[in-house]
């Protein structure tokens, strides 16, 4: 009960709070207010009194006096009226506080207890109370916006009294300045009379006249100095009056306007204590009645306590026996359960009690058999720890042992390749000495369709002749059909006759009847010979392309027997030409670093039936035959002329497209275009037997700007249309033509070689558009491959015959400085 009452007594405010401050009630209170009211006194007394008699003093400020101190006063006024309004907006907000605070606490009073709802009657009232007191506290801000507005009113009126005083201002300043000019020209002028006077003490006539006259200027001077005077003093007086006349005009407005909101304020503070006290009166009432309300509530709260601790009272006993009862019953199953649990696991140990039993015995007798077996083991590992005790020495010997001769082997292997190195520099260089043309002679392998006609192997590489000598055995009688037609002794093909096949290589047959030629080239390659082991032999020579040689790499062999394999090779197993721009390229970067900068350029061409077709051309078409003995012409027309020129003796194909090559990789995309574009015929030969001799050049040029030193090298790589015996391959018509073509051309490169190898004044070299190409190639100081491809199949086994009788002359030739022994003909047979 007290608790409910002290509220009452605290939310009651004093009465004196909610008043207005004491100063507000009377304006003569305020003392800023009542500053402002007054006139300034000492406007008059600073004033200062015109007198035209007397010489004028000068101003004692730089400004007019009067108008300054209208302007301090106007500022002071100014600043106190601030400082009143600041005053009462500071009181007002105070006040507003205060009566929020009583607000709030009325509010948490009212929400507070549990009277609260029967408060809802006096409520309203209560509601309404505060929201008069928002609307008085809301108008009474509306008065100081007002006055604040009056306040940027007057100093607007300030403002523009200080405009019209620096107006003022200066016209005095302008006043003054003539008025002094005027004083000097008077103290001038009395100056000279003085002098006039001292000197005329004994003055003729004429001087006093002149006396005379200038004391008439001086009072004529005078006499203007005082109206000036008098007219200055006039504009002053005028100009005081002025200033008075509106200031008094801004004080009066501004106290008129002062007096009113002072007014308003204080009846708007006045409305608002009423109104408070009013909403105090009743709130007291109210909270009178709430008190009342509040102990009856209490006591009807107790009874209520009473009656619930008496129904507590007995609901705990209903539930204490509901619990006992539950307990027993729960008791009760738990008692039947774990009877129940009991039964079940006795049972269950029963059960295991038998199979423990039977695992023990089982158990035993395994632990007897593994203690048996651990006991033969340990004497098994005594027997062995004295075993290797025993050979530990012998075991350490033999790792050493093994150990040097990894050592030693591997030493020998490194010792091997410097030697196979050293071995492969030596031959080039004597190669190089010699001045030949190297001859590599590739076998390929057998094909699926040949191999049923080919039981044997007819080729077979000589073992000691560091894969230089090839022996090559006639086919048996019994051998593929048409073997013994083959015999190069029974008089085989037309082109080549078993004449060619020299007494001197028919081997001496040991042990069989059967021919024997034995040969001997710079390199054999058998037929598991990869594209890889191939290349690495003629890497050197594709290198020394970069080095600024000539090089001239070609294939020739019976159609089908591997030309094009070895020189072009597949997409995964790529042949010479893209072995050799790669390894270019690569060794380009390697040389970049010693400041070599290479460009390359590449020319693809064919020779179709003694025609030049441009296998880079935008144009580039399928073969057209052309008439005999004209210059090729491309499908567009153009003319391909081979020419020489003069100053470097460089054989060059006119209108040729020049394709820079950038990356091996603008390579393959110029081989693949230019594979497009070949002329391929079917013949009974080679399914798509190439029926054009193919060129492929690669102008490299290096230029070593730092060592000012440049190359010009050029790679040929060739790959020959495939030689073929007219009566063996059954050609006809165009394919009869082109047969003869490709033969007249190789037999024009037979011819050049043998014409170069002995050294003729005369070289043929003009007798076939190839040769007449390779001219500057064939030369003495280019570097010349030959590959002989061989196809190992019983029914090639006489051009093949052929091709190697060839390639062995072409082995013997030696062009360059050596001296030649003896003189060759292709031509023979
Ligand atoms: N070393 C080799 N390994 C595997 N296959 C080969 C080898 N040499 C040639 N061949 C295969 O033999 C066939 C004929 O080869 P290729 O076309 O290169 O002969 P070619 O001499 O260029 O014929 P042609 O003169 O008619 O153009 C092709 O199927 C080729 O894949």
């Amino acid at each position: 009960m007290s608790n409910l009452q002290c509220p009452v007594n605290r939310s009651r405010a004093p009465p004196s709070r909610l008043k207005p401050p004491t100063k507000l009630e009377s304006p003569t209170a305020a003392p800023c207010a009542s500053a402002l009211l007054q006139p300034p006194r000492a406007r008059d007394e600073n004033r200062a009194p015109a007198n035209g008699a007397s010489a004028p003093a000068p101003p004692t400020s730089p400004a007019n006096p009067v108008t300054a101190q209208v302007v301090s006063e106007a500022r002071t006024r100014s600043s106190q009226l601030s400082s009143f309004m600041q005053e009462t907006q500071r009181r007002m907000e105070e006040q507003e506080r205060r009566l929020q605070s009583m607000i709030r606490h009325q509010q948490q009073q009212m929400a507070s207890g549990p009277v609260a709802a029967s408060r809802n009657g006096s409520s309203g009232t209560v509601a309404a109370e505060l929201e008069a007191l928002h609307a008085m506290i809301t108008s009474q801000k509306h008065l100081i916006d007002t006055l604040q507005l009056e306040k940027a009113q007057v100093s607007n009126a300030l403002q523009a009294e200080r405009l019209s005083k620096q107006m003022l201002d200066n016209e005095v300043t302008q006043r003054k300045a003539r008025w002094e000019q005027a004083e000097q020209r008077l103290l001038e002028l009395e100056r000279q009379l003085a002098e006039e006077r001292a000197r005329a003490r004994g003055p003729t006539e004429e001087e006093v006249a002149r006396q005379r006259a200038l004391e008439r200027d001086c009072a004529e001077l005078e006499q203007a100095l005082a109206a000036e005077r008098h007219q200055h003093q006039k504009t002053m007086e005028e100009n005081e009056a002025e200033v008075r006349r509106a200031r008094r005009l801004a004080e009066d407005e501004a106290d008129a306007r002062l007096r009113q909101a002072t007014r308003m304020l204080q009846d708007g503070v006045e409305e608002a204590r009423r109104s408070a006290e009013t909403a105090h009166a009743q709130l007291a009432q109210a909270e009178t009645r709430a008190t009342q309300l509040r102990a009856q509530l209490t006591e009807h709260e107790a009874a209520a306590a009473r009656s619930r601790q008496a129904i507590e009272q007995l609901e705990a006993d209903c539930q204490r026996l509901q619990r006992q009862t539950d307990d027993l019953r729960a008791a009760l199953q738990r008692e039947q359960d774990e009877r129940g649990r009991v039964e079940s696991e006795r049972d269950a140990a029963r059960a295991d009690a038998t199979q423990l039993r039977a695992s023990c015995t089982s158990m035993q007798n395994a632990l007897a058999a593994v203690q048996a077996e651990k006991a033969a083991l340990e004497s098994s590992v005594g027997t062995h720890q004295r075993r290797v005790q025993e050979h530990a020495g012998e075991i350490d010997e033999l790792r050493a042992q093994i150990k040097r001769q990894l050592r030693s082997i591997a030493e020998m292997e490194d010792q091997a390749r410097e030697d196979e190195r050293a071995r492969r520099e030596l031959h080039n260089l004597v190669q190089e000495l010699k001045g030949n043309i190297r001859v590599f002679c590739r076998i390929r392998p057998l094909l699926d369709v040949e191999r049923a006609t080919t039981p044997e192997n007819l080729f077979q590489p000589v073992a000691r002749s560091r894969g230089r000598g090839l022996e090559v055995y006639a086919p048996t009688e019994d051998g593929a059909a048409g073997a013994g037609k083959s015999r190069p002794g029974g008089g085989g093909g037309g082109e080549c006759p078993a004449a060619l096949l020299p007494p001197t290589h028919a081997a001496v047959s040991s042990n069989a009847e059967r021919p024997r030629w034995a040969f001997q080239f710079d390199r054999v390659f058998d037929a598991a010979s990869t594209q890889s082991d191939v290349f690495e032999e003629i890497s050197q020579l594709v290198q020394s392309a970069l080095d600024g040689y000539k090089v001239c790499i070609f294939a020739y062999g019976q159609t089908g027997s591997g030309k094009t394999h070895t020189m072009l090779g597949g997409a995964d197993d790529p042949g010479m030409i893209p072995r050799s721009v790669q390894q270019v390229f690569e060794h380009a970067a390697r040389l970049a670093e010693q400041g070599w900068q290479f460009t390359f350029h590449a020319v693809f061409l064919e020779i179709y039936n003694e025609h030049i077709r441009d296998l880079l051309a935008k144009d580039a078409g399928t073969a057209s035959a052309a008439p005999d003995g004209g210059d090729s012409a491309g499908n567009s027309g153009t003319r391909y002329v081979i020419k020489t020129d003069p100053q470097t003796g460089t054989t060059f194909v006119s209108d040729l497209r020049l394709v820079p090559v950038r990356t091996p990789a603008d390579l393959q995309r110029l081989l693949a275009s230019s594979a497009r574009h070949r002329a391929t015929a079917s013949t009974l030969m080679n399914e798509r037997s190439s029926r054009s001799h193919s060129v492929f050049r690669l102008y490299i040029r290096g230029d070593n700007t730092e060592q000012q030193q440049h190359t010009y090298g050029l790679l040929n790589l060739i790959d020959l249309a495939g030689s073929e015996r007219l009566a063996r391959s059954h050609s006809q018509g165009d394919r009869l033509r082109e047969t003869q073509h490709i033969n007249r051309s190789l037999s024009a490169l037979g011819d050049v070689i043998a014409a170069l190898a002995n050294r003729d004044k005369h070289v043929p070299f003009r007798n076939s558009k190839l040769t007449h190409l390779l001219q500057d190639s064939l030369g003495g100081d280019s570097k010349t491959l030959m590959f002989v491809n061989i196809s190992p199949s019983t029914e090639s086994f006489p051009e093949t015959l052929c091709s190697l009788r060839f390639a062995a002359k072409v082995n013997a030739c030696e062009i360059g400085t050596a001296q030649r022994t003896q003189r060759i003909s292709f031509r023979e047979g």
